[in-house]
């Protein structure tokens, strides 16, 4: 535990659940990782990709949110769908707030309307969550509010880009009002328990210290920047290895490129037995100079420095 950790617990620190729900496609994952400032959930333009409750956590030095990215609730049409359905109620119940999400592109409809029901037996505060903007002219935008009004008493009305960030910040200190006093459930520098693309990572990063031994020292990081189910069912995985001085990437790039193919190839093979399915590894190698020492990039790195 960090020195900032222990004073925590005397000052006021507030922490909560909060749970992202919306249909299929309106931008749960996208809003999600924006937050969090690292891509968690798996994100693509199919609709059902989150099959999983996902936690993201957001600490700062006054408050952590955690996050459940539910599925997308929608009208049960198989097995799969019901139990979807039940997982994203049941996390609303235990949740300090919800944070529905809508796609103003696509304006209100059936599917939104069937959420909407659901939510009205609910005691959570409801935020709606207006995503998409970037989308739609502003004009647009009140008269649609109106129109989800009259259906529901939301306890707040946030309109945002999750893709371009937009009013982001503004959600996140809406949030904030509503969290209780309480602990610090994850250590600060967690910020997920979603740990496939973590352990992805540290595969793609133990090959490259196996094989350039004490050329290349034990600081450089590798992120996960996409990681999505193609089409052919084969799992894409993006990652980019930074280091601090161009002689580095030099060395891990090797001769004509061969000891990053090995790199690959090595991982790619754990990785493989690690998910249980087919993956296709792509590999850059970046350089961040004295990147440990720059908190803006350690945060687009997915670290916090508090
Ligand atoms: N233009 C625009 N596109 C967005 C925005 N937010 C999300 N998208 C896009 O919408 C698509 C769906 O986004 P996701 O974040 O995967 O949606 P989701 O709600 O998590 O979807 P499920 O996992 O299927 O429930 C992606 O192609 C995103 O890039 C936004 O603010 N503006």
């Amino acid at each position: 535990m960090s020195e900032q950790d222990k004073t925590r617990g005397a000052k006021k620190f507030k922490s909560g659940f909060v749970a992202i729900i919306g249909r299929p496609n309106v931008g749960k994952s996208t809003l999600m990782n924006h937050l969090i400032g690292q891509k968690i959930a798996i994100m693509s333009d199919k609709p059902q990709t989150t099959r999983n409750k996902i936690h993201g956590v957001f600490t700062s030095d006054d408050y952590q949110i955690v996050f459940l990215d539910t599925p997308g609730i929608h009208k049960p049409q198989s097995k799969m769908g019901n139990y979807m359905n039940q997982s994203a109620e049941g996390a609303l119940k235990e949740v300090e707030a919800a944070l529905f999400l809508v796609d103003v592109s696509e304006g209100l409809g059936g599917g939104d309307r069937f959420i909407i029901e659901k939510l009205k037996s609910l005691k959570t505060p409801v935020f709606l969550v207006m995503n998409k903007i970037d989308k739609i002219e502003p004009e647009a935008l009140l008269p649609m509010i109106a129109q989800y009004n009259e259906l529901h008493e939301f306890a707040e009305i946030v309109p945002i880009s999750a893709l371009q960030g937009n009013n982001v910040n503004t959600l996140l200190e809406q949030i904030t009002k509503y969290l209780p006093e309480g602990p610090q459930y994850y250590p600060a520098d967690q910020i997920t328990d979603h740990p496939e693309q973590f352990v992805c990572a540290e595969l793609v990063r133990e090959k490259i210290l196996h094989m350039t031994r004490e050329e290349i020292p034990h600081s450089i990081a590798v992120t996960i920047e996409d990681m999505r189910v193609q089409e052919n069912g084969v799992v894409y995985i993006g990652a980019v290895i930074f280091v601090e001085r161009d002689s580095q990437k030099g060395i891990i790039i090797g001769k004509r490129g061969e000891l990053l193919k090995e790199v690959g190839k090595q991982a790619r093979r754990d990785i493989e037995a690690l998910l249980g399915s087919r993956i296709y590894l792509e590999l850059w190698v970046k350089v961040k100079k004295d990147w440990r020492n720059q908190e803006r990039v350690l945060k687009d790195l997915g670290f916090r420095n508090d």
